[in-house]
């Protein structure tokens, strides 16, 4: 069975434009994100940055621009290759509510089932086998993103907060080297966003996963990112720390319209 070890490759976006008709989404954006990092990328509405997600995961092709991580290209390949290199993405939207939480992180773990379809069918011992261990290894990620004691309960009987990690686990099952988050924590109340800070903090330690995360929840960004790349209008407006990116008058502008003096910016 497939396991993969944290990657020493960084991701690194280069000068990447996307346009939609007249609009440019994205204009020559260029971040790297260092191996084992958290980086988050954040902006006002509007600002690019599910453009840049989808860029990463292969469902936008960039009009210029280059994702290389390690030998890949991302941005020639399709969003399940992209998958398959470690790359693995959560859904803004909750996209699991069918089965047991087992069943979700099953179906996680299909790229990496060995066994045809007709040897799982007639389930040869050496399927029954494979089965085995990703149900064993499904089980360990329960564990791991906290939802061991649900993994046989249906995932519409869970509460928000429980089901929106049900996708975080279930991206997780793809053995990922790099995870993409898109907004883990939207619509969740104080607790369950606390909660899923902790458990992204503990995987990323476990396993010493590259995160990237598009997030509007600035108590996330500030707890967990390591570095953040400010989004305005398509452009990276500002890089740094947390604590930088705060104070600088370049972001405060873009998210309040003013240049953190009080007066408002012109
Ligand atoms: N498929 C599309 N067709 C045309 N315009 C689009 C498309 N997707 C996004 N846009 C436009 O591109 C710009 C960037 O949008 P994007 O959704 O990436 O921003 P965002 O930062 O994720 O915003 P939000 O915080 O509101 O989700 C916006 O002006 C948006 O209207």
């Amino acid at each position: 069975m497939t396991t993969r070890t944290a990657s020493p490759h960084p991701l690194e976006v280069q000068d990447v434009t996307v346009r939609f008709a007249g609009l440019t989404a994205l204009d020559a954006v260029s971040f790297t994100v260092a191996p084992g990092t958290v980086h988050a990328v954040i902006g006002p509405n509007g600002a690019g940055k599910s453009t840049c997600f989808n860029v990463l995961s292969g469902l936008h092709r960039p009009a210029r621009g280059s994702v290389r991580h390690g030998d890949a290209e991302l941005t020639r390949l399709a969003p399940h290759r992209i998958a398959a290199l470690g790359v693995a993405r959560t859904f803004q939207n909750i996209v699991t509510t069918a089965g047991t939480v087992a069943d979700n992180l099953m179906l996680g773990r299909h790229a990496l089932t060995r066994a045809g379809f007709t040897a799982s069918a007639l389930r040869l011992p050496a399927a029954v086998r494979e089965q085995r261990e990703h149900l064993a290894k499904a089980r360990e990620i329960a564990e791991l993103t906290g939802l061991g004691a649900h993994f046989d309960q249906p995932v519409a009987l869970l509460p928000y907060g429980d089901r929106k990690r049900v996708e975080l686990a279930r991206a997780l099952c793809l053995e990922p080297t790099v995870l993409l988050l898109d907004e883990p924590v939207a619509g969740m109340n104080a607790a369950e966003r606390a909660r899923t800070a902790e458990v992204v903090r503990h995987v990323r330690a476990e396993l010493g996963l590259t995160v990237l995360l598009v997030e509007h929840d600035m108590g996330l960004v500030m707890r967990l990112a390591d570095e953040v790349t400010v989004l305005d209008f398509g452009k990276v407006i500002a890089h740094g720390t947390p604590e930088e990116v705060r104070r600088d008058p370049e972001v405060l502008r873009a998210y309040l319209g003013t240049d953190g003096t009080g007066e408002d910016a012109a």
